[in-house]
């Protein structure tokens, strides 16, 4: 399944009702079984997709969007392992993924193929955005990644934030991606919040317990919109735009970015008070 999403200007989404902010900005369907989903965005033209080989390997394709002759021939892809353990080939070479590990691969990769699992439950959640190069394919680990721990129990915030694909850690061209978990107890994350005009931003909720929601913040810090995200949901967050969320019980979720900079840090952070 391939879906394009197109950019939305501030002054036209403060006039959206709840349907055309869904429409907007939610990505859903992410896993169908044995096949690939791409949402194409035209925020620096992030591709935010799922993939959940069941019975057969699935190759990754291009999608006509591209234009291209192979998927990675203008572009870098950064893949976590939201589902069982599980191998992707990578122009003929083996990468193995636990359970929310991260594996980078470089423009100009030809062929990749993601495999099933024995218990059929595989699933891999990707970002992919343009390249101007080709940087080292690379498996990243817990171990590798650069972890903070922020917020408190005591302001309902306290999680782990875990850099996956981050210059800090393996270089890239435009795609940063991580996992930020929240422990129990605390439902809010990235609060205080802030906008960061140079990247775009896409969030994946996933752990998100049976009966239990994300209510995800949007817009602009003064007119701010929200949707209601179930488990394996992305949102997208354009450059102006807020993103931040509480859930009915604590959760995870994967955050990737593309844009203008790498520089994790480049946040505009608001005062709690300034929020409308
Ligand atoms: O909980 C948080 O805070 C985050 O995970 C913030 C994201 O990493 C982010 O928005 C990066 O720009
Ligand atoms: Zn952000």
């Amino acid at each position: 399944m391939v879906t394009t999403r197109y950019a939305v200007h501030p002054d036209d989404f403060k006039h959206y009702d709840t349907a055309r902010v869904r429409e907007s900005c939610l990505l859903d369907n992410l896993f169908i079984d044995d096949s690939i989903t791409h949402h194409y965005t035209h925020y620096d033209r992030l591709i935010v997709g799922g993939v959940k080989p069941v019975t057969k390997p699935v190759t990754l394709e291009p999608i006509d969007q591209l234009k291209a002759e192979f998927y990675l021939q203008r572009r870098e892809i950064g893949i976590i392992n939201v589902g069982s353990a599980g191998t992707i080939t990578a122009d003929g070479k083996d990468y193995s993924l636990k359970y929310k590990e991260a594996l980078y691969i470089g423009r100009d990769t030809k062929k990749v193929v993601f495999h099933p699992s024995k218990d059929g439950k595989a699933l891999f959640y990707f970002n992919s955005a343009p390249a101007h190069t080709t940087y080292p394919t690379r498996v990243v680990t817990h171990a590798d990644a650069e972890t903070v721990e922020l917020g408190a129990l005591e302001s309902s915030n306290h999680r782990t934030i875990r850099k996956l694909i981050v210059n800090s850690v393996i270089p890239t061209c435009q795609v940063q991606m991580g996992l930020t978990e929240l422990k129990t107890g605390s439902v809010w994350n990235t609060m205080p919040p802030h906008t960061h005009d140079r990247r775009m931003e896409a969030y994946f909720y996933f752990e998100v317990p049976e009966n239990h929601m994300v209510c995800h913040f949007l817009g602009q810090p003064q007119e701010t919109r929200h949707i209601w995200m179930k488990n394996n949901q992305a949102v997208l967050s354009p450059p102006w735009s807020i993103h931040c969320g509480a859930g009915t019980s604590n959760y995870c979720f994967i955050w990737g970015m593309a844009g203008e900079n790498l520089d994790y840090s480049d946040m505009d952070g608001l005062k709690l008070g300034d929020l409308k």
